[in-house]
């Protein structure tokens, strides 16, 4: 088992990653759930795939709610429908709701968790790879309006994280590329060797071999838990690199209605594809190094650019969507832009009409 911790003060808490953590549930929890009654919140398809083995590994029955599959769950609809039903279970400020599912369950329940009953605590089991390696981590929790993704939500941490890298074999392909982009994101920040390391084992890891997809999660757990634990609340310029390609990313995924049109991690990718590019046209970049991050995704069979994102929206629409980013700050938009692989910094002074015309040299 490796064990990480996420060092926050009297909000720390540890990851521990290991293949049996299922089947081991109820020990391994039994600190935060105590003997009152359960509650596990998860989505339809991994109800399916891995709830049964959840179940058998708490040793004691436990009250699920199962909500639709899909980023649309994370809305006031799917918010509103998650607080009846955990208040209808009798929830308790000290109970702690189980998070088993992807980032849209581990949002959501987060958020949920932060709000009802002003605050109950809450555990992540983390089910696709994209929920282990990133959003399980760190306490951003969320819902997206009409007006764009995550703008509404808490910084709530879980009280432990629990990975079991095995329930990713019934993940599919394309949600485990897509959960990809988040793991070589953590490379193309600050790490090169880790970028290098990526590009060497990609196939292995999206094939499930047990090895490479248990250094992939690790390292990028243990990337996430250093950056958050220097800037929890993205005040000091240090956890805004983890949304290196969320500022195009989050604008492709409002493009394309919040919806498997095109997935979370898919629009990071193209997002980082398109930072890395701005960079470069910008001076900051070398050409050789975008160039490079463009291949590998494509190469993965991840979206690098508007067309393979397929998205036609104008630059203005697409800055237009930019101007609800929670980075916005006295009117100015700051983005994650790069001097190389591993190379990333805040830039405060980013025109967004330039960005327009460029986001429209990239359509055409
Ligand atoms: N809070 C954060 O720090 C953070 C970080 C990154 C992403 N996010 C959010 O996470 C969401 C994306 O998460 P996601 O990619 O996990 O999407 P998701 O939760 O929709 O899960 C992807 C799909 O895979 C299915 N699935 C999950 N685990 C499975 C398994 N083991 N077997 C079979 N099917 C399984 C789900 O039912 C779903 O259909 C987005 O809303 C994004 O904004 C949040
Ligand atoms: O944890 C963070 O901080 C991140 O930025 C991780 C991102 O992968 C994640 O998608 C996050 O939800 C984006 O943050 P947001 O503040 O732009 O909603
Ligand atoms: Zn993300």
């Amino acid at each position: 088992m490796t064990t990480i911790s996420v060092a926050l003060g009297d909000r720390s808490y540890d990851v521990a990653i290991a293949d049996d953590a299922l089947d081991t549930a109820g020990p391994r929890l039994a600190q935060w759930l105590g003997t009152r009654p359960i509650i596990v919140v998860t989505d339809e398809n991994v109800a399916t795939a891995q709830l049964p083995r959840l179940l058998a590994g708490l040793g004691r029955p436990a009250e699920t709610v199962v909500l639709p599959a899909g980023e649309a769950t994370k809305s006031w609809q799917g918010l509103a429908l998650l607080c009846d039903r955990l208040l209808a279970a009798g929830v308790e400020r000290s109970d702690h709701i189980v998070a088993f599912g992807g980032g849209v369950i581990g949002d959501l329940v987060g958020f949920a968790a932060a709000i009802v009953k002003r605050g109950c605590g809450f555990v992540q089991i983390p089910t696709s790879l994209l929920a282990q390696v990133d959003s399980s981590v760190g306490g951003k929790t969320a819902i997206n309006t009409p007006a764009g993704k995550n703008l509404v939500g808490a910084f709530h941490q879980p009280a432990h994280v629990l990975i079991d890298p095995t329930v990713l074999d019934s993940l599919d392909a394309r949600q485990t590329r897509a959960g990809y982009a988040e793991v070589v994101k953590y490379g193309l920040i600050d790490d090169p060797d880790f970028f290098a390391w990526c590009d060497a084992h990609v196939a292995d890891l999206l094939a499930g071999d047990p090895a490479a997809r248990t250094h992939a999660i690790a390292h990028s757990v243990a990337a996430k838990a250093r950056i958050v634990a220097a800037d929890e609340r993205e005040t000091a310029g240090v956890r805004a690199l983890l949304n290196l390609g969320h500022t195009f990313g989050h604008a492709l995924e409002a493009d394309t209605g919040f919806s498997d049109r095109l997935l979370h991690g898919e629009a990071v990718a193209a997002g980082m594809a398109l930072a890395y590019r701005y960079s470069v046209r910008t001076g900051l970049c070398p050409a050789a190094d975008a160039a490079r991050v463009t291949d590998h995704l494509r190469r993965v069979g991840l979206p690098a650019g508007l067309s393979d994102a397929s998205v036609t929206a104008s630059g203005a629409a697409l800055v237009d969507h930019m101007a609800h980013d929670k980075k916005m700050a006295a009117g100015k938009l700051p983005f994650i832009l790069t001097r190389g692989i591993g190379r990333t910094f805040l830039a405060a002074d980013v025109d967004l009409s330039d960005v327009a015309r460029f986001l429209d040299e990239e359509r055409g």
